[in-house]
């Protein structure tokens, strides 16, 4: 799959404004991002629910439609009302019928967690069971991709387990799964890759490793003595600094040389040194590239 030089536009709003993206076959991609930030756009585009303004969006070598038509990409949207009158049985019965490679009917059924709710009709589901269904639609097809706008959100903690470990198992079988999600400790839980997008853009590409170490792998937070005067940010291994109420909160990559020198400097009260989290290195990325747009608007206003 990939996206070369992807743009789209609503207007004045560039929900996907230039994505480069490559993603071989079997790899399990987190797509994050912030409310807004163009992750369902950019999945509309894989799936060729939309053209792009420019750029080119590939599926298995061809276009997007081709793909879909061949029944190899499976999906599972935010929106998409149940149909009414038919039982989780006959629905996937019917889906799979339209594909030329199906999963057995058992086999979705049991991977969404279904089997014991077959018999039951789909407008009389819950929110959390018909999510369940909506991912066993996905699934129906047997695709050798499949897409995951936000798959959890309704699901409760126990059905959020089974389904990660469904859709890894599904990857395991050498399958392409690309899943987007505001639940950090699910992409680092179960993506091989994580791909960080804000206002468009990809912030951040790698595992979920590189991203923590890309801004930071630790924390090291003091509380400043009196009269610290050295600068915080030219500490070694020191990415970012920020002091908030007498207390300082260091990202660095190299946390031994960091404790090191503020050691030098008598500056060791009630450290504390910590892995970053994926949170903690998600909020630096986005944060940094909403408020380096801020500024340029900003500059911008101010030369008009
Ligand atoms: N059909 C549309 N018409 C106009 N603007 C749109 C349309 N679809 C998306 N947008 C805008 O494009 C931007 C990206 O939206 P998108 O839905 O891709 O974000 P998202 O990352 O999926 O957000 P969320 O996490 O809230 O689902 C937003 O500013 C949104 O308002």
């Amino acid at each position: 799959m990939s996206f070369t030089g992807v743009v789209k536009a609503f207007g004045a709003v560039r929900a996907v404004d230039v994505i480069d993206l490559r993603v071989p076959r079997g790899e399990a991609v987190a797509l994050l991002g912030r409310n807004g930030a163009g992750k369902s756009t950019a999945i509309g585009l894989l799936l060729g629910l939309d053209e792009p303004d420019s750029g080119t969006v590939r599926l298995f070598g061809g276009p997007p439609a081709r793909a879909v038509t061949a029944g190899r990409v499976g999906a599972m949207l935010q929106d998409g009302r149940p149909i009414r009158r038919v039982t989780v049985r006959e629905l996937l019965t019917f889906v799979a019928s339209t594909y030329p490679h199906p999963l057995p009917l058992a086999e979705s059924l049991g991977l969404a967690g279904l089997t014991e709710l077959a018999g039951r009709r789909v407008d009389k589901l819950s929110g959390g069971q018909l999510q369940r269904v909506r991912f066993a639609v996905a699934l129906a097809g047997g695709p050798e991709l499949l897409v995951l706008d936000e798959p959890t959100a309704a699901l409760d903690v126990e059905a959020r387990r089974a389904f990660w470990s469904s859709m890894r198992a599904y990857a395991d079988r050498g399958n392409t799964v690309l899943f987007s999600t505001h639940y950090l400790e699910e992409a680092d839980d179960n993506a091989d890759r994580i791909v960080v997008i804000d206002h468009g853009r990809i912030v951040a590409d790698g595992t979920s490793e590189q991203i923590k170490g890309s801004v930071g792998g630790h924390l090291v937070c003091f509380d400043l003595p009196e009269g610290f005067t050295a600068e915080l940010t030219r500490l070694p291994g020191v990415v970012s600094a920020e002091v908030r109420a007498g207390r300082a909160r260091l990202r660095t990559d190299d946390s031994d040389a960091t404790v090191v020198a503020l050691a030098g400097l008598d500056a060791i009260r009630r450290l504390e040194v910590a892995p970053a989290t994926l949170e903690d290195a998600f909020l630096a990325l986005t944060h940094t590239t909403r408020d380096a747009k801020d500024e340029m608007k900003d500059d911008t206003k101010d030369g008009l």
